[in-house]
């Protein structure tokens, strides 16, 4: 027996209305309704989703899925590699990427990703209005570095042009930091203690500074926990039992990082902004939260998340220490349309900056 299946009444497009009008909230409608995994059956495709512990640990452990089969298609759709190309090139792509971001060598960019910032800050003037959309969307349009190090190391990848970069996240920190002024304040005071007065041209940012700042980086975390991607998926490639039900091999397996933060049992009020809940974490041994899926889990981790958090950690600690900035309007919801990826703002939110003296 398989687990629940919601359809909709017409036969191949199945629930797609339904679900397309905000993926996110049908998701925790139907685990109300339907129990901890139920299936939805799309365009032809089924995708069961696993919201509790029984379903979690086979989705992140059990051998019978597979996350290459699972993200083909997606890759393709995106960035048109080919499914020959991708399953020859993904592994080598995968230890490459894994290697020069890993959390041991990741402080050989930071000379670069400070030098690039720096330029991308003296932009703004010595004052302003904007979105602050728009202000971290010009941050981060010149990655160009990164591409030429994966093309350097896999020439194979030349080819193929990455989707624009995603700098959700920074926005979302950034939003979180300023609607939260206690929080705010003492970055502010740590900043003064670990940096010195404002005033210097082009502060270098060193990893011990970095160390020191770590309110900082639970803020972000604590961001990327609250707006963790919608989903993360596996193709099941053999039957598994999960609770009373069988998922057949050909199922996207589907779990949501995006919901899974939100249960009070791992995190109690999940909803509020607490970057010091990370103190529990063991960040010094690179070890997240527990239950914290942000960048999914396993062979396949994203490889990426030192570097994301380095990244943002180092614009953050910029933009602070070049400017006092308060947002002119309220911290916007978030979106429920998008599932795959961070989720973005319902509307706009904009900020004001001036350059401390
Ligand atoms: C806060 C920002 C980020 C978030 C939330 C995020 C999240 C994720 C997630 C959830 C996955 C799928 C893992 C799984 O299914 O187990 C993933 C994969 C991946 N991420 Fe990230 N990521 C972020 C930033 C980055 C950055 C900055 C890079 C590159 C510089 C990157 C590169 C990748 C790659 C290449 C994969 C695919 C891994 C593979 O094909 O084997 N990510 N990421």
């Amino acid at each position: 027996r398989g687990p629940p299946c919601i359809g909709g009444w017409i036969p191949w497009i199945g629930a797609a209305f339904e679900f397309g009008k905000a993926p996110l909230e049908f998701i925790e409608k139907a685990r109300i309704k339907y129990g901890p995994i139920f299936t939805v059956f799309i365009m032809g495709k089924r995708m069961t989703f696993v919201t509790e512990e029984v379903g979690i640990d086979v989705f992140l452990r059990s051998k019978k899925v597979d996350f290459e089969l699972a993200v083909q298609t997606p890759i393709y759709r995106t960035v048109s590699v080919p499914g020959n190309i991708f399953f020859a090139l993904h592994e080598k792509l995968y230890i490459m990427m894994k290697g020069k971001m890993g959390a041991l060598n990741l402080y050989h960019f930071n000379e670069q990703l400070t030098e690039e910032l720096h330029r991308q800050l003296e932009k703004l003037g010595s004052h302003g209005t904007t979105d602050l959309n728009n202000l971290v969307r010009s941050w981060s349009q010149s990655k160009k570095w990164l591409l030429a190090l994966l093309e350097e190391n896999l020439p194979e990848t030349r080819l193929y042009k990455p989707t624009k970069d995603n700098p959700m996240i920074a926005f979302w920190t950034l939003a979180f930091i300023l609607s939260h002024p206690e929080v705010h304040k003492t970055i502010m005071e740590d900043m003064v203690s670990v940096l010195g007065p404002a005033g210097k041209e082009k502060i270098k940012i060193s990893e011990d500074d970095l160390k020191k700042l770590m309110l900082i980086k639970w803020c972000i975390l604590e961001t990327i926990r609250l707006r963790a991607p919608g989903v993360i998926t596996r193709m099941v490639v053999e039957p598994i039992r999960i609770l009373n039900y069988t998922v057949p091999p050909g199922d996207l397996l589907m779990l949501s990082p995006f919901w899974l933060h939100r249960n009070p049992e791992y995190f109690p009020e999940p909803d509020s902004f607490k970057p010091e809940r990370w103190k529990k974490a063991n960040l010094e041994k690179h070890a997240f939260l527990d239950n914290f899926l942000a960048f999914g889990y396993g062979k396949y981790q994203c490889p990426g998340r030192w570097l994301a958090l380095l990244e943002i950690q180092i614009c953050i600690i910029l933009i602070f220490y070049k400017y006092d900035c308060h947002l002119l309007d309220p911290l916007p919801k978030q979106s429920f349309l998008h599932l795959v990826g961070v989720p973005h703002p319902e509307r706009q939110c904009r900020i004001e900056y001036r350059q401390r003296k």
